[in-house]
């Protein structure tokens, strides 16, 4: 469970992009506090700067303005403190899942465990994604889940203060989608681990989450509102489906989603053809 103490903290965060002829504003004054243990998703439109923030929290990106604090230290660099998994694994190839996870691993804990200490290191992370048994595989000889459980216990086995997952599950089948939730969600009690996670899907936000920020549409996106998830855990899907907090936090995102920020995508002018629609566009119109 989640203590009061600030972990993860953006505040003013702005974020511009330079472009053909000037400036984008993607971000501005983005401001967010994680507790140790939370596990918060974000959620906005396609284009509303969820991976910016992300790039940002992970130091792939630095803010033009405001900054992000890890226990109260900036973040200007990647590090492995703060681990990411992306929608698509990003395993290396001709590496088995345990050599996979033994580079991560070899980079952090090089000093300080020895090599049959990292083994059982490897194996044991291996294990908590249930991929124990397929540790001598190649990402190819592996389905899409089992890749992505391997990217997942790479990302763990790093030890990380915080876990960033950039759609996790995008490319997973509905089924496959629902395990990985279950063992996230498993792992995550296990490990009190501190998790930002980007979804498109208002039913994963709810299942996995503590709290739900909610992105406005760009640009110059921020969070829009921020929804306490009030449910006990563990938690059961099935039982979720009946239970009224859980449908008024649905309720909730998709209000906020589809009524309050209704997509919007520019309007290309007379004559011009799709390459006329900028993201800076003034004139842009509502989906119906
Ligand atoms: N390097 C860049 N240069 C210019 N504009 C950028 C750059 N990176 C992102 N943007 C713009 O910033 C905005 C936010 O992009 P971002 O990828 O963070 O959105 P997102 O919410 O993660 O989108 P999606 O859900 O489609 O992945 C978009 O309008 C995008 O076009």
């Amino acid at each position: 469970m989640s203590s009061n103490k600030p972990h993860l903290e953006l505040s003013s965060v702005s974020m511009q992009f330079p472009v053909k002829g000037g400036v984008f504003s993607a971000l501005e004054d983005v401001n967010l506090k994680v507790t140790k243990g939370e596990f918060v998703s974000l959620i906005g439109h396609s284009g509303c700067g969820k991976s910016t923030v992300l790039n940002i929290i992970a130091g792939l990106l630095q803010a033009s303005r405001g900054g992000c604090l890890l226990d109260g230290r900036e973040v200007t660099e990647p590090g492995p403190e703060r681990a990411v998994v992306f929608q698509n694994h990003s395993l290396m190839p001709w590496l088995t899942a345990f050599d996979n996870v033994e580079l991560a691993v070899r980079q952090v804990f090089r000093k300080s465990m020895t090599k049959q200490e990292r083994r059982e290191w490897i194996a044991h992370n291996l294990e908590l994604v249930h991929m124990g048994h397929a540790m001598d595989k190649r990402p190819d000889e592996l389905s899409g889940g089992m890749r992505q459980r391997v990217g997942i216990a790479r990302a763990l086995a790093m030890q990380p203060k915080v876990l960033l997952m950039d759609e996790p599950f995008g490319a997973l089948d509905a089924l496959t989608r629902a395990h990985l939730q279950d063992s996230l969600m498993e792992i995550q009690r296990e490990l009190n681990s501190t998790v930002v996670m980007i979804t498109h899907d208002v039913d994963e936000a709810v299942l996995l989450s503590d709290r739900i920020v909610m992105m406005s549409n760009g640009p110059s996106a921020t969070i829009g509102e921020v929804l306490p998830v009030p449910l006990e855990r563990p938690r059961d899907r099935v039982a979720l489906a009946e239970c009224p907090d859980y449908n008024h936090c649905r309720q909730s995102v998709l209000r906020f989603l589809y009524e309050k920020q209704q997509k919007i995508t520019p309007m290309p002018r007379q004559g011009e053809g799709q390459e006329a629609a900028s993201g800076v566009d003034k004139r842009q119109k509502v989906l119906a």
